[in-house]
């Protein structure tokens, strides 16, 4: 069979990386005609390092191309991080046109070489890199989009992206309408609440979402994380103006070797489904007074808890929180002592080990959708509080589309300069519904964990859907 390279361009986030160096393992797990080149970009403040991407993988069919960070001087006019990360994209495109261009040469000119070269079969481009696919236009080689959300996110985007090209719809007019909507990718009527703002802000859905989903149209193809099982519905409502989707996932963060840590020795100890963690993605926070209705949430609910708390993000940090020095800082007086050795407050969680052992039973999260799919992953029902970004969605599918899900809120939104607290009485309530053992909500994550697996066993879903991709790209 040919030899093929693929490059793979992630988009230098977090939660988008570790997805996409995952599916490059998959791919060469897979397939051995295959070699992958990735192409790794970075924010100038952002905390992914070098070595942290290298040691994921030590196969040599996977190739690092590491770009240094750039100046942050150069973006002091982004205003959020996702301006910020188009910007970067935008740099790095004439370095990667020349990259691509004389591997093109190369392979031309490698023929009547000892050393032939590959074929440089596509180029696999994250959701947010879509300035690439020009690249990739201009020099005739095929393009896939990697789309590290849900395959029902994508579908209202494209829904939107329609109603704004070829129906001049006002997007944010529909979003304020204060009704239902029906979009194709959800099995129920969306409440105009849990749109994200994304679609109401002009700049974000004008200038950023609305000019991914134009070029999301000339890929050869869609690689989105999620499986057939999970979302049949929204993987069921494409039409053919879409390229054909493929649905590869659950596709985890690479696991490292488990660490020598404290609070997983802690958890180890613990009872059976006895813990709660709350974790709220790479950039999640909360101001102070929101932090006070968790804590005294948490502290009444009684249950054990691993809390991973961040602070708000200064001025010049462009949306990533960093950490307290102090937690007394901002938790109720006496808290800590309180819930010494029944809990345990610390800031980055080792997410993943600790929803993977047993003594975790429920989980309140953001709903990021790596977030999503490691609670059904492991079989740890979440409890929704979707803070900014796609969650407010993520969480509707979870809870009414899906019942995998219970509800503290479908429609906090960060970015909403009205946003009320939740209050304590509201997030104690969704603690102890996910954390009851008997409940409805349990047992379907429990079933969803077992088809999530066999998604990716030999003739599973996503296993077939692979062998698909990768018989178009051959
Ligand atoms: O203390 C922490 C916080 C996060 N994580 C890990 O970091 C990842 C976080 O990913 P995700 O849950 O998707 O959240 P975000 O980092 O917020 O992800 C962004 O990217 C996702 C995928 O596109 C979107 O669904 C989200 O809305 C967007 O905010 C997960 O693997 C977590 O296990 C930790 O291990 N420890």
């Amino acid at each position: 069979m040919e030899k093929l390279e693929l490059f793979f361009i992630p988009s230098p986030l977090m939660g988008h990386v570790g997805q996409a160096i995952e599916l490059a393992r998959l791919f060469i797990k897979r397939f051995h005609h295959l070699t992958i080149t990735v192409l790794v970009m970075k924010l100038p403040n952002d905390p992914i390092g070098t070595d942290y991407i290298d040691s994921f993988t030590k196969d040599d069919r996977i190739k690092f191309i590491h770009f240094p960070p750039m100046d942050l001087d150069l973006f002091q006019d982004c205003p959020t991080v996702g301006f910020m990360n188009d910007a970067v994209i935008n740099r790095h495109k004439p370095i990667i046109r020349e990259l691509v261009a004389s591997r093109l040469t190369r392979f031309n000119e490698s023929g009547s070489s000892f050393d032939p070269v590959n074929r440089l079969g596509a180029l696999v481009v994250d959701m947010f890199c879509t300035p690439v696919i020009d690249v990739a236009k201009e020099l005739n080689v095929p393009t896939y989009v990697f789309f590290t959300s849900n395959a029902a996110f994508l579908g209202s985007m494209f829904y939107f992206q329609t109603l704004d090209d070829e129906l001049d719809q006002d997007i944010s007019e529909l979003v304020q309408s204060r009704t239902e909507i029906v979009v194709p990718s959800y099995a129920n009527p969306v409440p105009s609440r849990v749109l994200p703002s994304l679609f109401l802000d002009k700049d974000q859905w004008s200038k950023r979402f609305i000019g991914y989903t134009r070029k999301y149209r000339l890929a050869k193809g869609i690689i989105v994380n999620t499986f057939l099982e999970l979302e049949q519905h929204a993987l069921q409502s494409f039409d053919d103006k879409t390229p054909p989707v493929y649905p590869v996932g659950p596709l985890l963060k690479p696991e490292k070797p488990t660490r020598n840590d404290e609070v997983l020795q802690w958890l180890h100890d613990q009872p059976k489904s006895s813990v709660l963690l709350l974790c709220f993605g790479s950039r999640g926070w909360f101001e102070p007074d929101q932090v006070r209705e968790l804590a005294v949430a948490i502290e009444r609910s009684g249950y054990r808890f691993i809390w991973s708390l961040r602070r708000p993000p200064d001025e010049d940090q462009k949306g990533f929180p960093s950490e307290y020095v102090d937690y007394n800082e901002v938790l109720p007086g006496g808290f800590l002592d309180r819930t010494a050795g029944k809990g345990k407050v610390l800031g980055w969680v080792p997410q993943a080990e600790v929803l993977a052992d047993v003594a975790t039973g429920g989980f309140v999260s953001h709903c990021g959708w790596n977030s999503v799919l490691e609670s059904l992953w492991y079989g740890v029902p979440i409890a929704t509080w979707p803070i900014y970004a796609e969650q407010q969605l993520d969480a509707f599918q979870m809870v009414k589309d899906l019942s995998l899900a219970v509800e503290i809120s479908m429609d906090y939104n960060q970015m909403n300069k009205n946003q009320k607290l939740v209050s304590a009485e509201e997030i104690e309530r969704g603690i102890r519904e996910v954390m009851d053992s008997d409940s409805a909500v349990r047992a379907r994550v429990k079933k969803m964990k077992a088809t999530a697996r066999m998604a990716l066993e030999e003739d599973g879903s996503s296993f077939a859907s692979l062998s698909r991709l990768v018989d178009d790209i051959m």
